[in-house]
């Protein structure tokens, strides 16, 4: 769906891209994942054509006029008005249709409710970011580009915009967002980029890398801190919940034994730092 290939990008302050790929097919959930100042936005802004690389190619196989929808840092709002008011400014400002049925189809396609009318500048930071994926999906993209979709939102915030963002993979877009939490995108990317000093140090589908890395597991369920089994693996322990270091090779075998010992596992979640994945052990 999208193809950049070794894009460059260099501003006064320095190297911000350095001969960065990535690949974008339609349905999957990309993660771009790296620190502060790594270089996201600024891929992002080369994907979105707001500024020009210095060296390199994005090609993108779609017959649609305006195929990338994007939220780039915070969405751009109308803070003074409401949430569609707002939809039909940018719908007339996109040429997007601006009918009543078609606004409220897209308030309700991205979970915000059609009885809110007061202005947008007292809605919670989740629902400012539905309306920002709700103007760039204006145009029905094959690709959406989200900047930071999680930043300030609380776990159930974060929980509920994975939700949608699933949804939209299921109508086939292509979807790409970056975070600088591990745990923010491992939940919903099915596949990461690992971005440092402009450059892509390593990609792959999000379990492989994971998998390649993790060594602490979270593991929750009734006296699972009782079983015999998982003493030698502890690091730590509270009332129905350990957290254990082994590799990922071990913890099924653990899981098993877990549950011959009919223990009811309720939860299982590796726990990895963006550090481990920039500063990688060899195996
Ligand atoms: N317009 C600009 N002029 C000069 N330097 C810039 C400009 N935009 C970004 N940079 C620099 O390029 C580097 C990459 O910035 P970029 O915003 O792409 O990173 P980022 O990974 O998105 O960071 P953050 O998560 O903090 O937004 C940083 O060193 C930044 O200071």
């Amino acid at each position: 769906m999208l193809k950049a290939t070794q894009l460059s990008k260099t501003y006064k302050s320095g190297k911000a891209l350095d001969n960065a790929s990535i690949h974008l097919n339609s349905g999957q959930i990309s993660g771009l994942l790296g620190r502060n100042g790594a270089g996201k936005t600024t891929l992002f802004k080369i994907l979105c054509g707001l500024i020009t690389p210095d060296a390199g190619k994005v090609s993108i196989a779609s017959k649609k006029q305006k195929p990338i929808g994007a939220v780039i840092e915070e969405p751009g709002l109308y803070t003074y008005l409401n949430a569609y008011d707002n939809l039909k400014v940018f719908s007339q400002i996109q040429g997007a249709p601006t009918d009543i049925t078609t606004l409220e189809n897209c308030l309700k396609e991205v979970g915000l409710p059609l009885n809110r009318k007061d202005p947008v500048r007292n809605f919670s930071m989740g629902m400012k970011q539905r309306l920002g994926i709700a103007i760039a999906l204006l145009n029905n993209p094959d690709i959406l580009i989200l900047d930071e979709p999680f930043s300030g939102l609380d776990p159930t915030g974060v929980a509920s915009l994975s939700k949608l963002i699933k949804q939209l993979a299921n109508r086939k877009i292509a979807i790409l967002l970056s975070s600088h939490l591990m745990a923010e995108l491992h939940k919903v990317c099915d596949d990461l980029y690992i971005i440092d000093n402009g450059k892509i140090i390593n990609q792959g589908l999000t379990q492989d890398i994971i998998d390649s890395q993790v060594t602490i597991y979270t593991i929750t369920g009734k006296n699972i801190e009782n079983s015999d089994f998982i003493q030698s693996y502890i690091v730590q322990k509270e009332k129905n919940k350990v957290t254990i270091k082994c590799d990922s090779e071990a913890i099924s075998e653990i899981l098993k034994s877990l549950l011959d010992d009919r223990f009811k596992v309720t939860s299982c979640v590796p726990n990895i730092t963006l550090e481990q994945l920039l500063n990688p052990v060899s195996k």
